[in-house]
């Protein structure tokens, strides 16, 4: 696991490279998406190399992680309508290229198998964008979730219902109870792994992720058995990580080509 401690915008410069680097490689490549905040920056940045130097996405395909359920079609929060707006719609690329589980399907199981092998017939994700919960959850993967999950119906917990609750005018009686969510297994399957972190809320989360034994307690600590993980944290988020002057020193004498 590789850990970048940076400023946010370097960090987001850092991942828009990446999804760049992928993206002129392989045009078609197959891309997973976050939403949140943490990833808000990575996608303006995104946008700006669409507009200035004609970065494409309109042979790419997009996978989000996780949807809410029950949320109404034109609800913007719908994570669908999220990543239309952060990313997809301010950059050239096909909204049938774009898609995440149907948290609206009347047979949510079945739209969660759906997904996975819409994933799987899409040669899997290349490069997946995370976030991460101040209770250590990716996607939408809660405490206590199989190190091994699939795409599936979860239970949000309170934490993050209340932590979400600013996007529903701070209500959390408006955050939806339940959600659709790619599965620890299912994101452990993507090639590249890049989670983004920043605040002195997330510090914990950071520190458990990087250094903390691999426990369902802290879900995201399953990215430790990823061959290719990258953790870019600033300086608030990487308060609590034990190893911080040896992740400095080796992201600081890393060659320039090598890239994330
Ligand atoms: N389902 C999303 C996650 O994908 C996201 O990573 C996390 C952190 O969100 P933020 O980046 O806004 O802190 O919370 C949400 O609940």
């Amino acid at each position: 696991m590789e850990v970048v401690i940076a400023p946010a915008q370097e960090l987001a410069v850092l991942a828009a490279e990446a999804i760049e680097a992928l993206l002129r490689r392989r045009p078609q490549a197959v891309l997973g998406l976050a939403t949140g905040s943490s990833p808000s920056q990575v996608y303006d940045e995104l946008a700006r190399r669409h507009t200035e130097s004609g970065l494409s996405f309109a042979q790419a395909r997009g996978f989000m992680l996780d949807e809410y359920v029950g949320l109404a079609a034109d609800h913007p929060e719908r994570y669908r309508n999220v990543i239309a707006a952060d990313i997809a719609e301010r950059v050239d690329w096909p909204a049938d290229q774009v898609q995440g589980p149907d948290g609206l399907a009347s047979d949510l199981s079945a739209a969660c198998a759906a997904y996975e092998r819409a994933i799987a017939d899409a040669g899997g994700v290349d490069l997946q964008l995370l976030g991460i919960g101040t209770d250590g959850h990716i996607a939408f993967n809660e405490p206590g979730s199989s190190l091994a999950s699939r795409t599936r119906i979860k239970t949000l917990t309170t934490q993050t219902r209340v932590d979400n609750a600013r996007f529903f005018d701070g209500d959390v009686e408006q955050v939806p109870t339940h959600c659709l969510t790619q599965g620890l297994g299912t994101i452990m399957e993507a090639r590249h792994l890049v989670l983004l972190a920043t605040g002195r809320h997330k510090a914990e989360a950071v520190h458990q992720l990087v250094e903390g034994p691999v426990s369902a307690l802290w879900p995201a600590t399953v990215m430790q058995f990823h061959p290719h993980a990258t953790v870019l944290v600033d300086e608030a988020a990487a308060s609590r990580l034990q190893l911080a002057s040896y992740y400095r020193q080796t992201y600081d004498s890393k060659p320039a080509w090598q890239g994330l």
